[in-house]
């Protein structure tokens, strides 16, 4: 017997147009050209580039477009209905929809009588002609129209008749696709539900003689439900979703496309990308956020960093028995992965993941690997926090196991700050005194702050023993205030980020002086990137 196929819905992202409408999110030309080459890849239907005309961004995009276009998705230019009493043919915003060239267009129009009245400042008449007459113009000049109903569901529960009436205008004048829109992001799935099945029933109904024209679903996040909502939607009947990849979008985002693919396809068994397209869709996330330089949600469903990442004790240890405990799919499948977090909320299981990770193989009976969750434990409770610091975990395993090796020992340090009267820079001078091989080297060395003249002072006492120092940087330094109410005796936690340009790693210190904790961190740091490059140079020697 043949298995039937998965019915398809037809995917429809919206990041170049509804996701730049985000606050504090804005997109090059270029930026725009990647992106859209990005979400081909991915295997998108229909890619909204922006709307040709509202700015020269947008009409550049189009024709850079035409020199370099997508390979399988259609692009599609987004634009209003004419304006009230003129003609089609004579609005220059039209014609500049045209030159954009696309195969097809969207076209949005109002379905709420209160839009036309007061928006619109027209009657009810004239905005069905507007929506008639704009769908016809763009079919006559051989495009394909998609109609975005605006306002569907509020239109609908004030007047449900008259917002019936522009749809059936779309579906007239030639729209293949009529899409509802939940504007305003208030509709809750109940309704959605309720309303996407009355429409599906009239529509089918009212065409009798004519190709009948698909539903589809665009819905806003104003009540956190723009996922659920679009899910709702696809159940009652819709077969086009619109999204945006990372949820981007006017005020409280769109669907996240990021999460209805993976809930569409793995959870409720219809078909839109194909399953290596799936497994790329974190890749394509961060891409996305990178491109608009806007940080990754690291908790985003699906496809955020923390997606799969277990802390409590409990999970870690189940899902080393079976991932299926904790998991609600394998993280693979869309192309994330499953990370262990080693925190005071850890049990061994946690220990024994994450010595794994470091290629150290260490066995739950051992008094070694329960030492090593003891001073876990003691040493968050000071105010350390090796979540992120997993390179300072690193190292209080290998000297819990003996094989923490001393590349240097800081004999001693100080700091000097000048405050200049009339610079807003504060100058600092570090002094160390540090011992390699049983040699003490002194060096000083300056910067903008202390702690970076500490660092430049250190990586000067050791370049000598150490050349592959050059290559390392410290990339990022935090610190954080642990118990403020104790004013300055409060205790600091730094957190230094270092790179050696391929790899980077982090490492914590916490002292009630500021100063003491950035040092331990900057130690830590150095002390790491050499473990790191010994144990490169090891497995080059063994490899023969
Ligand atoms: C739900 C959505 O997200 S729809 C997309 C919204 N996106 C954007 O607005 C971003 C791009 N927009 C723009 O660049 C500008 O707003 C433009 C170029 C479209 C228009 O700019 P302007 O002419 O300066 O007008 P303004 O920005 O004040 O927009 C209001 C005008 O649009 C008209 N309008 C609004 N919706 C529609 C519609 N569906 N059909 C026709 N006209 C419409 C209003 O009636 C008003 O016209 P009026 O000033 O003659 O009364
Ligand atoms: C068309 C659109 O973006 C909306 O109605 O939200």
């Amino acid at each position: 017997m043949t298995k039937n196929p998965s019915p398809h819905i037809w995917l429809y992202d919206t990041t170049l147009r509804d996701g730049t409408q985000r606050e504090g999110l804005s997109i090059s030309t270029e930026d725009k050209l990647r992106i859209a080459h990005r979400l081909d890849q991915l295997g998108i239907p229909f890619i909204e580039g922006g709307w040709p005309g509202a700015n020269p961004k947008d009409v550049q995009f189009f024709w850079q477009l035409q020199e370099d276009p997508l390979k399988l998705s259609q692009i599609v230019a987004f634009c209003s209905t004419r304006r009230p009493h003129t003609h089609a043919a004579d609005e220059p915003m039209l014609q500049d929809i045209l030159a954009a060239g696309s195969s097809w267009v969207t076209i949005f129009g109002k379905s709420w009588d209160l839009h036309v009245t007061t928006g619109l400042k027209t009657t009810l008449e004239e905005n069905l002609a507007m929506i008639r007459d704009t769908i016809e113009f763009f079919r006559s000049q051989g495009r394909r129209v998609i109609y975005d109903a605006e306002h569907w569901f509020d239109g609908y529960k004030h007047n449900r008749d008259y917002a019936l009436q522009t749809l059936k205008a779309a579906m007239l004048a030639g729209a293949e696709w009529l899409v509802l829109c939940d504007t305003n992001g208030g509709t809750l799935p109940h309704e959605v539900s309720q309303i996407v099945q009355d429409v599906v029933k009239v529509t089918r109904e009212d065409s009798t003689q004519l190709p009948i024209p698909q539903i589809g679903i665009h819905t806003h996040n104003d009540s956190d439900m723009a996922v659920a909502n679009a899910l709702a939607a696809v159940m009652a009947g819709a077969t086009m979703v619109q999204g945006t990849i990372n949820g981007y979008g006017e005020r409280c985002g769109n669907a996240n496309l990021c999460s209805l693919i993976p809930n569409l396809q793995l959870k409720l068994g219809y078909s839109c990308i194909t399953e290596h397209q799936l497994g790329q869709l974190t890749e394509a996330s961060r891409f996305v956020s990178e491109v608009v330089n806007l940080a990754p949600d690291e908790h985003a469903p699906f496809v955020g960093r923390s997606a799969f990442a277990h802390k409590g004790g409990i999970h870690v240890s189940a899902v080393e028995r079976n991932p299926l405990t904790y998991e609600h799919i394998q993280p693979e499948q869309v192309g994330n992965r499953r990370r262990i977090v080693i925190s005071e909320q850890a049990g061994i299981s946690n220990v024994l993941a994450k010595a794994r990770t470091f290629g150290i193989e260490l066995d739950k009976q051992t008094p070694e690997a329960k030492q090593i969750l003891q001073r876990l434990k003691e040493l968050e409770s000071e105010g350390y926090q090796f979540e992120a610091a997993e390179a300072s975990f690193a190292l209080l395993m290998y000297e819990a196991l003996g094989g923490r090796q001393q590349f240097f020992e800081v004999k001693g340090f100080q700091v000097h700050c000048d405050l200049v009267e009339g610079k807003e820079m504060t100058n600092a001078l570090a002094t160390v005194k540090v011992a390699v091989n049983g040699k003490n080297i002194l060096e000083a060395a300056e910067g903008n702050g202390p702690v970076a003249a500490l660092d430049a002072a250190l990586r000067k006492a050791l370049v000598n023993f150490y050349p592959q120092l050059a290559t390392f940087e410290l990339t990022d330094y935090k610190v954080r205030i642990l118990d403020g109410h104790t004013g300055t005796s409060a205790k600091t936690r730094a957190l230094v980020e270092s790179g050696n340009g391929y790899q980077r790693w982090t490492t914590v210190g916490v002292s009630p002086n500021i100063l003491a904790a950035s040092y331990q961190a900057v130690v830590e740091g150095l002390e790491y990137g050499l473990l790191l490059h010994a144990q490169a140079e090891a497995a080059v020697k063994a490899s023969g």
